[in-house]
This record gives structure tokens, C-alpha cells and sequence, in this order.
């Protein structure tokens, strides 16, 4: 077998400031409450039959708690923790050696596991679903197969991109879980926590202020809870206020629905250059000089959930809403010959990426 994986733990590493507001508890979980919910059970059920859980597959935008609802199953079940990620796993013998390793009922998690190669996936099925490995001894005329039991564990994959996942693997989770962006209501409260956590006093407005401008995201809300922190001490403010977290929301240019500078060069691209669209992806990735992912995963998501633009299968589409926050109308000709795109449009029936 090959020598060991280097096992990647992106969220744990000294220095990283998300990890000290990291959720431990899933009571301690805001929002998702459905998935929460759901996931209550399971562990429970897998506890008290003293089993594995099945395996488990979050998808949604960046931020939004997938490897923390990883490390959260883990903790509840009272099981090992290993992690690491798709493009990680160069070889079909690394992933032999991580499973190899585990002890019964271990959770394996695998991050961004749409980029697995084809070959690590194939190991992947038969430990999935029988636990066991098949592996090729020796080469030529003399290799040989031999099958090797695994103990039971529970795999937990994330991904930003759930269409990018084979079916074969995708049929294999027995837990789809999808995650939502959060209502303000949420943020509110995850705000709140962490500036508890941080020893920070704020008020309920200026919680509220960073909740509203986090594009439904708690990563964002932290990002931005700390950086209106130092604008805080900075300026000797004793708690954070509406006004303090405004000033400095405004002062990291971070817009009155959330979005950010990247978030509006995206939208001005589509109305000033492509005078609303439809532009293809490709298009706008050239134009903004950013990569075709970055745009897709982190980008559309937030301003399509805001009806901000729209994907259809000519391209993307500036909505109404996305003129009325850049305070622009769209060209007269536009008007015209958009009809032919509306039903399109409105049911998402098209979309360029299904
Ligand atoms: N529901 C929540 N309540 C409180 N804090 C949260 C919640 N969800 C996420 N966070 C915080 O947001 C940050 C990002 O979460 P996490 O790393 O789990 O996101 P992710 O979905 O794995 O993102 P990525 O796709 O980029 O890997 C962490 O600091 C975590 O503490
Ligand atoms: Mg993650």
C-alpha cells in the first residue's frame, strides 16, 4: 500500500478564525432546522442500535456549515474524526489506506468530493456499499484480486456542487442534505453568539445591521463581525452599534442587500457590456477575469436566490430587480425582444446547468 495520505484539515488549522466560533453541539446549530431535525434522529437511531450512521452528503453554497455539521455528527455520535478532500486523494491506494485505517464507525469525511478522480471513485462504491475493498495485487500475468472487509463507518461528503457528483455516488448517500442560505432572523442569532464568544458587547440593531449584509452566510457574518470589530476599537467605541457596524459595512464596501464589490462587477458587467444579457458563463469568467467556478459557486447563487439575475438556457439575464439595485433601466430594445426568453425566465425550466 502506499505511503500515507496527508490528511487535510483545512477548518483546524492553528490560526484560522472560523474554527474558535465553530459550533460544537448540534443545539448549539443555528438555523437548518429541518435538516437539524432530521439529523437528530439519525444519529440517535445509529446510537442506540450501536451502528455506523449511513452515509451522508451536504451540498449548498460556501460558508454555510457543511464541515461544521461534519465535525457536529461526529461529536454526537461519539465516533473518530478524519478529514480530507477530493482533489487530495491523488491515488486509488491512498484512499485504501484511509479506509484501512479507521476504526468501527469512524466518520471519513471527504470534502469538494466532486473532484474524486474516476479511479478513486471506483474504490469508493464497493467500500460504500459493502464495506469492502477490492484491490489488484502485483502486476502482469500473476496479479491477483483480493477483497479486504472494512470496519463499518460513515462517510460524509460535502460539496458546493452537487451536479457535478456521478449518479453511482450520488445513489450511494443515504443522507442528502441540502443547505439553505439563512433568513436574517438566523444570522442574527449566529451573530450574536460569536461576538458572545468574542467577548464583544454589540447591540441588538448592530447585530442585526451585520446579519442583513452577510449574503446569507455565516461565514460572511463572522468575516464581517470581526472587521467591524477593529473599526469598533479602532474609533474607542464601547459596543457596537447600528451606526458602527453601518460605517464600517459602508467603509468595506459591502452594499445595503449584502453584496460586494465582486458581486457587483458581476452585475454591471451583464447590464453595461451585455446590456442585460443572455451572456454565456464562459463570457463573463473572461470578462471578470475570475474562474468559471469561483463565478458559479460563490457568485450566482446569492444574487439568483435574491432574483437578482437569472440562468436560462441562452445565458444569464439581468432581472428587474438587478437594474432597480444598480439604479439602472435596461435599453428600450431589450424590452422587445426579451419575450421570447420570459417563460424561460420565470419557470427556470432551461437552466443552462441541469
Ligand atoms: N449554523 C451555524 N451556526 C453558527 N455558525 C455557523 C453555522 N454554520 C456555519 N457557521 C460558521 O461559519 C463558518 C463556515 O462554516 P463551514 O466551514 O462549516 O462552511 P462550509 O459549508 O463547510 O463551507 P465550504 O463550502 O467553503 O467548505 C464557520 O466558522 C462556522 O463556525
Ligand atoms: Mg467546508
Amino acid at each position: 500500500m502506499s505511503e500515507p495520505v496527508p490528511l487535510h484539515t483545512p477548518d483546524r488549522q492553528p490560526g484560522d478564525p472560523d474554527a474558535a466560533l465553530r459550533p460544537r453541539r448540534l443545539a448549539e446549530f443555528v438555523g437548518q432546522e429541518a435538516a437539524k431535525g432530521n439529523l437528530a434522529v439519525f444519529i440517535a437511531a445509529a446510537r442506540a442500535r450501536g451502528e455506523a450512521m449511513d452515509h451522508t452528503l451536504f451540498f449548498g453554497p460556501p460558508g454555510l456549515g457543511k464541515t461544521t455539521l461534519a465535525q457536529i455528527i461526529a461529536g454526537e455520535l461519539g465516533v473518530g474524526f478524519r478529514a480530507t478532500s477530493g482533489p487530495v486523494i491523488a491515488k486509488a491506494g491512498d484512499l485504501a489506506a484511509l479506509l484501512t485505517n479507521l476504526e468501527p464507525h469512524d466518520v471519513l469525511f471527504i470534502d469538494e468530493i466532486h473532484r474524486l478522480s474516476p479511479v478513486v471513485e471506483e474504490v469508493l462504491y464497493p467500500a460504500m456499499e459493502d464495506r469492502a475493498l477490492d484491490l489488484i495485487i502485483g502486476e502482469g500475468p500473476s496479479a491477483r484480486s483480493v477483497r479486504i472487509d472494512l470496519p463499518p463507518f460513515t462517510l460524509i461528503g460535502a460539496t458546493t456542487r452537487q451536479g457535478l457528483l456521478t449518479t453511482p455516488l450520488r445513489d450511494r448517500f443515504g443522507i442528502p442534505v441540502r443547505l439553505n442560505f439563512y433568513t436574517h432572523d438566523e444570522l442574527d442569532r449566529v451573530v450574536t453568539r460569536a461576538a458572545g464568544l468574542m467577548g464583544l458587547a454589540i447591540e441588538p440593531e448592530g447585530a442585526r445591521e451585520i446579519a442583513r449584509r452577510s449574503r446569507g452566510t455565516p461565514r460572511v457574518a463572522g468575516r464581517l463581525l470581526r472587521r467591524v470589530r477593529d473599526f469598533a476599537d479602532v474609533a474607542g467605541s464601547p459596543s457596537v452599534t447600528r451606526k458602527v457596524a453601518d460605517d464600517a459595512l459602508t467603509r468595506l464596501e459591502i452594499d445595503r442587500l449584502g453584496l460586494d464589490i465582486m458581486d457587483r462587477r458581476y452585475l454591471a458587467m451583464i447590464a453595461t457590456t451585455y446590456k442585460g444579457g443572455p451572456v454565456g458563463i464562459e463570457t463573463l469568467a473572461a470578462g471578470l477575469a475570475e474562474p468559471r467556478d469561483t463565478i458559479e459557486d460563490v457568485v450566482e447563487p446569492y444574487l439568483i436566490q435574491l432574483g437578482l439575475v437569472a440562468r436560462t438556457a441562452r445565458g444569464r439575464v439581468l432581472n428587474d430587480a438587478g437594474w432597480e439595485h444598480l439604479e439602472m433601466s435596461p435599453p428600450q430594445d431589450r424590452l422587445r425582444d426579451s419575450a421570447g426568453d420570459s417563460l424561460a425566465r420565470q419557470t427556470g425550466l432551461f437552466d443552462e446547468d441541469s
